[in-house]
């Protein structure tokens, strides 16, 4: 089989045949079109735009993708968020291993962007960027920063910040972590699929899946 070997060393699936063959054998592998699966998430793909932190276009369509088991997770999430008259609003979810690289490459700050030498769970699949929506408004819930903001005060677990931020990060953090994921130290708009060890890193473009 045709698995490319990153300069880091690590073995990147970016063949589609390859991908194909490992989704007959396991449906689980599938990387599935969020917003497909769920219509009723707001996608906000930064990255297919120049409003992002590398300032310049990383994918050629917005869309989002994840592996089968944490779509099905997401719609769990979905669906308890509703109750309470909130949404998910997605920044991104499957990433192409390529983009991980340039990321690295050109992060002010490397502890908000993944170490190529080891991948990111967004390579896999197995990770999410998300927030919350009101869904009587439309508008984004308030959060301790902008998405993607390379501030202490994007940490997880960030004390300093008026109490109902606090209420609604944490509504965002409770919710994700009692369906599967687990917040990053750093980031509380990044969770990580728990069970990701189990899914391959890829270098395949949206344009292919
Ligand atoms: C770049 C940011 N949105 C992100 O996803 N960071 C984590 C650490 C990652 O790159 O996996
Ligand atoms: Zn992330």
């Amino acid at each position: 089989q045709k698995n490319a070997q990153s300069k880091y060393g690590l073995k990147i699936v970016d063949d589609f045949e390859v991908y194909k063959a490992d989704v007959a054998q396991n449906p689980n592998f599938e990387l599935v079109d969020i917003k497909k699966a769920i219509p009723s998430v707001v996608l906000d793909i930064r990255y297919a735009t120049k409003n992002n932190f590398m300032k310049q276009v990383m994918y050629k369509q917005a869309r989002a993708f994840a592996r089968k088991p944490v779509v099905e997770k997401l719609k769990l999430i979905q669906a308890e968020l509703k109750k309470k008259g909130y949404g998910l609003k997605i920044y991104d979810g499957y990433r192409p291993y390529a983009v991980t690289v340039s990321f690295y490459e050109k992060a002010s700050d490397k502890n908000f962007v993944a170490n190529p030498a080891k991948g990111s769970k967004h390579n896999r699949g197995c990770a999410v960027d998300l927030s919350i929506i009101d869904l009587k408004t439309g508008k984004d819930v308030p959060m301790p920063t902008p998405y993607d903001s390379f501030e202490a005060a994007a940490a997880a677990h960030y004390t300093n910040l008026p109490p109902q931020i606090i209420k609604n990060r944490d509504l965002l953090i409770n919710t994700m972590q009692a369906n599967g994921f687990k917040v990053i130290y750093n980031e509380w708009w990044h969770f990580d699929f728990i069970g990701w060890q189990d899914y391959p890193l890829m270098d395949i473009p949206f344009e292919k899946l």
